[in-house]
């Protein structure tokens, strides 16, 4: 029986199982290509909620973060499809770390240093820089109420909410809804128990990911997060993107600055057309067959 093929990978500790479903035939393939080509994969459509949650369980499946769902470009200019599940199985619009997996895996696959993500959000470029980091261009920040989107009108700059020691977060849209908090000392809040009840807030109609952020200095910010779906993770790429922008406006840090996160440290760029510029690590761990009891 054809079982199905994965990639586990991770971007500072933020991992994913990375499904291939684009009929074996590789980027750039055409479809007479695909249709002919013998991919592992070949036969698997689509996954549902159920088969997402059930590979991303740390006990019973592979054990992931997100569950990333590789498809046949749509656009011309791309070379990828990239979908994302979350831990919960939900599907979501924005992943950072798993963007730079994907670049990573599309990089080796072409020889290329420079590749285009297609997502649900639009079109992501993606360059291997000298070090070996992967940078991409997360596309514009959005800062209006209706884009993170909260539930009412808002400045997005005092959201106004608290909850114990956090208040008064910052929305950040970066293809995904996050919600910042700045606080003296983040390593002293209880992000597992604050986590959970701020991501299913009234005020997110559409549920949020949340970060708790102290900035060291104009160009250093520690930032742990609690994410939507899935719950505490040791890198959210979006996250650090959000955090940035979020300093930024509350003027607390340059446009540019190093996010430290709990798996190690993002750069991240607001440049000044809006576009958010990520840079880090894209780490492949192992590949792998999925049991057939998890999609069954
Ligand atoms: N780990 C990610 C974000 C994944 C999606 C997020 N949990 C959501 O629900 O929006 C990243 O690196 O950005």
């Amino acid at each position: 029986m054809q079982t199905t093929a994965f990639t586990k990978m991770h971007g500072l500790g933020n991992d994913f199982a990375v499904i291939d479903l684009r009929g074996g035939a590789g980027v750039g393939a055409s479809a007479k290509d695909a249709a002919g080509a013998a991919g592992a994969n070949g036969a698997l459509a689509d996954i549902t909620d159920a088969q997402a949650k059930a590979i991303a369980d740390r006990r019973t499946g592979v054990g992931c973060d997100q569950v990333i769902l590789l498809e046949r470009p749509r656009a011309k200019l791309a070379d990828v499809y990239m979908r994302i599940r979350n831990a919960d199985g939900s599907e979501v619009e924005a992943c950072g770390n798993g963007a730079r997996c994907v670049a990573a895996l599309v990089m080796a696959e072409t020889g290329r240093n420079h590749v285009v993500i297609e997502s649900v959000v639009g079109l992501l470029d993606a360059e291997a820089a000298p070090d070996g980091r992967i940078s991409v261009d997360m596309g514009e920040a959005r800062l209006d109420w209706r884009e993170i989107p909260v539930a009412k009108p808002l400045d997005t700059l005092h959201l106004g909410i608290e909850l114990g020691p956090l208040s008064d977060p910052v929305g950040v849209n970066i293809g995904n809804p996050h919600a910042v908090f700045f606080v003296p000392d983040a390593e002293a809040i209880d992000v597992a128990a604050l986590g959970p009840v701020l991501e299913r807030h009234p005020l997110f109609p559409e549920k949020a990911n949340i970060e708790v952020a102290t900035v060291l200095s104009p160009t250093l910010i520690r930032m742990r997060v609690w994410e939507r779906g899935v719950g505490i993770t040791r890198a959210c790429g979006t996250g650090a993107c959000a955090t940035l922008v979020a300093a930024h406006r509350r003027k607390l840090a340059a446009r540019k600055a190093t996010v430290r996160l709990d798996g190690g440290e993002l750069e991240i760029e607001w440049l000044p057309d809006g576009h958010v510029r990520m840079t880090g690590p894209a780490t492949t761990s192992f590949t792998g067959r999925l049991d057939a009891s998890l999609l069954g």
